[in-house]
């Protein structure tokens, strides 16, 4: 039999950041129409050697070779030049223009002077119809849903020649619906010849779409093998070297006092639109209520309203007993409030500062870390020594800056210190985007564990599976309103799913009955 020349071989590739070994010695082999799986543990070093292949990082040592030729990918426009592109987690689109003027962003048609956008927009629509990307080419991107972003993200690197496509977390902010729509997409992009490196910690995705996976630890290349036969199980043990629970048991606990009371709130996106109206949910001491929904639908502005991070125009959020509603950040920390931000760089982290300094922002102003208002930087690095230790965050140590580390260790850190602090209500909001199962399991259990604390606990989260583990209660969200209140133990994925789209747990209720009969 003779050996295909795989589209992309990285062979004993080593990145390293001083003393340290991001990627130490990795093999890759991408074959084309390959859907290929990168598995690791956060910090494994899975977007260092992405970061590599799409030019953003030089590698210390090692070879590229695209089609069995050797390539110097030196720059990200080299990496484009070499048809490889990259499908980012956050769309980077511009919402007040098109869907055809955001693709030919960078890569314009012109006629003479002119854009020529009709011919862009007739080849946008010929590349939709053989992917089975449907999207209306003359759509302005904020008048379309997240999935249908995605296509355009998709179609951007296809209008621009790209051969082998690399997914970093795609699903993060998909509905159930969505999810099975994009895994169709890439058996389309398969079956056309395509080559898909898919950065993923959902190993029910991988089963359901790779043929390959290539497992990475500790910055070593560990095993490559075909998914087929291979269970979700067999996956995370190998992953993270141990054996791994997805679901975390929980005690019966009394429910205690009302901590969190929304009354009727309404709060304001940027633009000044009302993006949560008439909002009510209480949450009680010993429960987790869960809120669903798809991205962009109020969330966002419901937490920075709670936490004092936006304006509350009308309503009231009360915090055991007292009117908070409109009060400082500090000022409801203070009063008792963990808060996991969805947006870990923009308000979880100083990227800047160290990975120490890090850890004590939200107390760094009291005893044993100030004294007389001096800084005490032996008790910060205990406790940031302490932390490490406990939630298993990984870097080259303390003083690194938070910047430098992977996006799943980053969130380890903000989650060390939220729950390390004697709270009485937890908001965790997307609280495990971007972390491996090992990590996912653990965050899971430390959040229940609050919850058997006799604390209250809010969870936002895409992730329906996450929502139904972890939560008592689960109120939906569409359109900045509950569309309904279900109790977890009573409701599954593909109900919670209709209600995101904004059907009433009725409608949705008769819908799924039907689909059952059908
Ligand atoms: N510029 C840098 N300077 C120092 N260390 C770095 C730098 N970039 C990455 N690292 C380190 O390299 C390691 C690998 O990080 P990388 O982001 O590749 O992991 P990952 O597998 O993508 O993780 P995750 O699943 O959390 O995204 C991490 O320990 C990180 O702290």
């Amino acid at each position: 039999m003779t050996e295909l020349t795989p589209v992309i071989e990285m062979r004993h590739i080593i990145k390293k950041f001083g003393n340290f070994a991001a990627n130490d010695d990795i093999n890759l082999q991408v074959q084309q129409g390959e859907i290929h799986a990168l598995l690791g543990e956060n910090g494994a070093g899975k977007s260092t050697l992405m970061n590599i292949l799409t030019g953003l990082l030089q590698p210390t040592s090692g070879e590229i070779l695209i089609n069995g030729k050797q390539v110097t990918v030196d720059s990200p426009s080299k990496s484009d030049a070499l048809g490889i592109g990259m499908v980012h987690q956050h769309f980077m689109l511009i919402d007040a223009f098109t869907v055809t003027e955001n693709i030919m962003l960078g890569s314009e048609i012109t006629k003479g002077l002119t854009l020529d956008t009709k011919t862009a927009a007739q080849k946008i629509k010929q590349l939709s119809e053989q992917y089975g990307l449907q999207v209306d080419p003359y759509a302005k991107i904020s008048d379309i849903s997240v999935g249908q972003q995605q296509r355009v993200e998709i179609l951007k690197t296809l209008y621009r020649g790209a051969d082998i496509l690399i997914f970093d977390e795609p699903t993060a902010v998909l509905t159930p619906q969505e999810i099975d729509e994009l895994i169709a997409i890439f058996h389309n992009l398969a079956k056309e010849g395509k080559s898909i490196i898919l950065i993923t910690h959902k190993l029910d995705e991988i089963r359901a779409a790779a043929d390959t996976v290539t497992v990475i630890r500790a910055g070593k290349s560990i095993e490559t093998f075909p998914v087929a036969g291979v269970s979700s199980q067999e996956l995370a043990d190998l992953m993270v070297g141990r054996e791994v629970h997805f679901k975390t048991l929980k005690d019966t606990v009394e429910v205690g006092e009302t901590i969190l009371k929304i009354d009727k709130i309404e709060v304001q996106n940027a633009r000044g639109i009302a993006a949560v109206k008439d909002f009510s949910l209480d949450v009680k001491a010993g429960e987790i209520v869960g809120i669903a929904g798809i991205d962009g639908n109020g969330q966002t502005e419901l937490i920075q309203g709670i936490t004092g991070l936006a304006k509350v125009q009308s309503g009231t959020v009360w915090l055991q007993g007292k009117d908070m509603t409109n009060k400082t950040p500090r000022q409801i920390t203070e009063t008792g409030v963990g808060h996991i931000p969805e947006d870990r760089l923009r308000f979880g982290m100083e990227v800047e500062m160290t990975l120490s300094e890090n850890l004590a922002l939200q107390t760094y102003y009291k005893s044993p870390l100030s004294k007389a208002g001096v800084l005490q930087p032996v008790a910060m690095d205990e406790l940031a020594n302490k932390l490490v230790k406990e939630f298993d965050v990984r870097s080259a140590g303390i003083q690194v800056t938070a910047g430098s580390m992977s996006g799943g260790n980053q969130q380890k850190a903000v989650i060390a210190r939220e729950l390390n602090r004697d709270n009485d209500l937890i908001i965790a909001a997307q609280p495990t985007r971007g972390l491996d199962v090992g990590a996912v399991e653990y965050i899971h259990q430390r959040l229940i564990a609050q919850r058997h604390a006799g604390k209250a606990v809010l969870v936002v989260s895409f992730e329906l599976d996450e929502i139904l583990n972890l939560s008592d209660r689960i109120a939906v969200i569409n359109a900045g309103q509950i569309v309904g209140i279900v109790n977890a133990k009573d409701t599954n994925k593909q109900e919670l799913g209709l209600l995101m789209t904004g059907m009433s747990l009725t409608d949705a209720r008769a819908a799924l009955k039907e689909t059952v009969n059908a």
